[in-house]
């Protein structure tokens, strides 16, 4: 077994509610796991054991990333200042139509090298040709929790595919995989195949990922076609039974806090993506304090346009505040709270995740503090939160494995990765007229 010493570095972490700051600590890693924290110097280290020099480096848990599209990088900047109806119909199916199993390959590995480079250590992903998602992950080294996509017009031989990568992949990768079922929402399947998805999940002990309630005319939609509200759709079909990864939620109705409440379901958040789009906010507050957790999300990078969770800290912050027209609202403490530990919950990794404390995963970010912008040093969690940036990120462990030290890619050649990726953006970026992979309802 591997021990690994990460030596005199300052640390934040949350426990119990309370955001802790200890400064010059030792963090000792034994295998995957964190043996033991303590005053730099005071631990007992095994002879063998490697030793990272982490000196002014602020030391947090590796970022949670609760839902994503990660091949989506392939796409970065080919959707702008359009419509959410024009960005599906006119871009986003139509170029997802170009999409071969090698280009999800490649795009997934950029996607996850920018992850790693902003200090992400765990992915929820939501996208297509999983097999090769799952084969990038497995190479970089990072967590993930991965989905097939399927939509309803694709049918149950479609739905039995992901069915066959869930169980190819759950716990690969020296168990840093894990894969659930992906409807895609509620507005491109149908009341029957969710609860034939319900059915899967249920057999297979697995949760579902899925999209939900991301703006009034998706709400507005499912009355008209079922009479009630998509998270409603949800509850009927049994897909809550199950545990449940929200993504967005951004319109829910009366009754779905407690219907969401009452079962086991996390909601993934992704600012950024609401400002692009123009969507509005959610109410984060609120589904908070009826013991609904909400983590941070970068979406797709088309959407969003880079995977940095540092960045959706911020944004969270500055949207719940401009929205209540409140400076009290959503402050630094309940930011850090639920980007670690609310996160954690949502892809119901808490326990292992989400925290620095021994018996957690050495899942670990380092961020450099020495940028001007991060000086003085009163408040490191605001500095974390609102003067901290992705290119701060030094050092990045995973399931014990370094993946960044530096801000070298240990893992991942990020220039064969760019250059391969550039080979396919001409035929990636072609978009033939009435050819899509599904239809946004308008
Ligand atoms: C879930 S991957 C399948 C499908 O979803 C598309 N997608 C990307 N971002 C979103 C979003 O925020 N809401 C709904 N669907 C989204 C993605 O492009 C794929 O086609
Ligand atoms: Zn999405």
């Amino acid at each position: 077994m591997q021990t690994l010493l990460i030596e005199g570095c300052d640390l934040l972490t949350v426990e119990n509610g309370n955001v802790r700051f200890l400064p010059h600590q030792d963090i000792l890693i034994e295998g995957t796991y964190i043996k033991a924290i303590g005053p730099t110097g005071s631990l007992s280290v095994p002879k063998e054991a490697t030793r990272l020099s982490a000196q002014g480096l602020l030391a947090i848990p590796g970022l949670i990333n609760t839902h994503a599209h990660v091949p989506m990088v392939l796409f970065r900047g080919l959707a702008e200042d359009v419509t959410i109806e024009s960005w599906f119909n006119d871009y986003i199916f139509p170029l997802e139509s170009n999409l071969t199993p090698e280009d999800v390959y490649w795009g997934a590995l950029l996607g996850l090298a920018e992850m790693i480079e902003a200090g992400i250590t765990y992915v929820a992903d939501h996208y297509f040709f999983m097999d090769e998602v799952a084969q990038a992950v497995s190479e970089a080294g990072l967590r993930a929790n991965l989905v097939w996509a399927v939509f309803g017009h694709e049918g149950e031989q479609k739905l039995a595919r992901t069915v066959e990568f869930v169980k190819r992949w759950q716990g690969t990768a020296e168990g840093r995989i894990t894969t659930w079922l992906g409807p895609h929402a509620p507005y491109t399947t149908t009341p029957d195949f969710l609860r034939l998805c319900a059915h899967y999940a249920r057999d297979l002990d697995v949760g579902i990922h899925i999209h939900v309630s991301e703006t009034a005319a998706q709400v507005a939609h499912s009355h008209q076609l079922y009479g009630m509200s998509p998270v409603r759709v949800l509850l009927e079909s049994g897909v809550l039974e199950v545990p449940t990864l929200l993504a967005h939620c951004l319109y829910p109705e009366e009754e779905d806090y407690k219907i969401l409440a009452d079962h086991p379901t996390g909601i993934a958040h992704a600012p950024k993506t609401y400002l692009k789009l123009g969507m509005g906010t959610a109410p984060v507050s609120r589904f908070r304090s009826v013991g609904i957790p909400v983590g941070l999300a970068t979406d797709g990078a088309v959407s969003n346009n880079t995977l940095d969770i540092l960045e959706q800290m911020r944004l969270l912050a500055l949207t719940q505040k401009d929205a209540a027209h409140d400076s009290t609202v959503m402050p630094i403490a309940e930011v850090l709270a639920m980007a670690f530990l609310d996160g954690a919950r949502v892809v119901r990794q808490d326990g292992v995740l989400g925290a620095l404390k021994p018996g957690f995963l050495a899942d670990i970010a380092l961020l450099r503090q020495d940028r001007l912008a991060m000086f003085p040093r009163y408040n490191p969690v605001a500095n974390l939160i609102y003067s901290a940036s992705a290119q701060d990120v030094d050092t990045v462990i995973c399931n014990g494995q370094v993946l960044m030290q530096n801000r070298r890619l240990l893992t991942l050649d990020r220039e064969r990765i760019k250059e391969e990726v550039q080979r396919r953006l001409e035929r990636l970026n072609q978009r033939v007229p009435g050819r899509r992979i599904a239809t946004y309802p308008v």
